[in-house]
């Protein structure tokens, strides 16, 4: 369904040279739900804004839903939905409005547009809201309005960048039930960004991790996590006796990254939850009573640091103090 290689965006502003995406290659198949994953400022808006037809390639090439981006934009155009960061629903229209206006630009006949806007509106669970003022629908029914929108033409493929950012839990936990609901009732193909973990482990079948323009990783949320090896433990133990659980702890089978500092002793080890109670009783007999423990399986931040030295969120700190010192 898409097919890029080699995908590359340049900027030049203020007299700086900004390399916003470097040669990214992509595949997605038809039926997947695949999620761009990296930190604010790496590169995800400019790759889909090039995937979309919004944007010239500095260079590189893809095939989107069947048509060449570069020789037939208008071809992609009308086999692709998009739903931009924030949407771009006019306040004072109506649903009904916006849904029929909308199946109108992409040359519905009125009856088919009102047709297809009352049957998004209930798969999307708008029902009953066609004559509200988009002004007044709630985060949640704004986002559902922008995507069945996207879907007006009903194309294969959709992109959807950073579908859920300003939602409360509920709303966003909704809108992946929402989303969800697309590929598997209704066979569409999903690629969205986001720089959410949990958004990315709890929706995506496959995931493509970008960093300072560069896929560094790619693979299901699962098998990312299996590349960091072994689960995090760490154990509050008494004043004085760090450095014996230290040593008990680094003899577990696989243990590794042992490190003691204060009272607490870090380390992984392959399977958390079955060395625990080997450890517990090998500090049992040395008569160590520990205070606290915690087990944590790998998450997709860890398998952020472990890929780039830097978690999501030391990302995107790093790309707030650089815009805010260009501006
Ligand atoms: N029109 C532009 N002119 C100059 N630089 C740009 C332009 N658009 C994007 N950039 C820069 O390119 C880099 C990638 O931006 P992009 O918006 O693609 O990142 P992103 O991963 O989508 O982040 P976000 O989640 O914040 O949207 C950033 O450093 C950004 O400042």
């Amino acid at each position: 369904m898409i097919k890029a290689r080699g995908l590359a965006r340049r900027f030049v502003a203020r007299g700086r040279t900004v390399n916003a995406v470097k040669g990214v290659d992509l595949d997605v198949q038809a039926g997947e739900l695949v999620g761009f994953l990296g930190p604010n400022g790496a590169g995800k808006t400019t790759t889909l804004r090039m995937l979309t037809t919004l944007l010239k390639p500095t260079e590189g090439t893809a095939t989107v839903a069947g048509h060449d981006l570069r020789a037939d934009p208008i071809g992609v155009r009308g086999r692709i939905g998009y739903v931009a960061q924030g949407g771009g629903t006019a306040p004072e229209c109506t649903v009904a409005n916006e849904l029929e206006l909308q199946g109108r630009l992409y040359r519905l006949s009125k009856a088919d547009a009102i047709r297809r806007g009352t049957e998004l509106a209930d798969q999307l669970d708008l029902a009953g809201l066609d004559k509200r003022l988009t002004r007044t629908l709630s985060g949640g029914q704004r986002r559902r309005l922008d995507i069945a929108l996207g879907l007006i033409h009903s194309p294969p493929l959709i992109f959807l960048d950073e579908p859920t950012t300003g939602l409360d839990p509920q709303s966003r936990a909704n809108l992946w039930e929402h989303i969800r609901g697309l590929r598997a009732e209704h066979g569409v193909t999903v690629f969205l960004t986001t720089h959410y973990l949990e958004e990315a482990d709890a929706l995506a079948d496959r995931l493509l991790v970008i960093d300072d323009g560069e896929i560094v990783a790619e693979g299901s949320p699962d098998s990312l996590k299996a590349r960091v090896s072994g689960d995090a433990v760490s154990l509050a133990v008494p004043e004085g006796s760090g450095g014996k659980v230290a040593e008990i702890a680094g003899r577990l089978p696989g243990a590794h990254d042992v490190s003691t500092v204060d009272n607490e002793v870090r380390f992984r080890v392959p399977r958390g939850d079955t060395a625990m109670p080997e450890l517990l009783r090998a500090l049992d007999a040395e008569g160590i009573q520990t205070q606290a423990m915690q087990v944590h399986r790998p998450t997709l931040d860890d398998v952020f640091l472990t890929l780039t030295g830097r978690t999501l969120r030391d990302a995107e700190q790093a790309e707030t103090r650089e815009e805010s010192h260009v501006a």
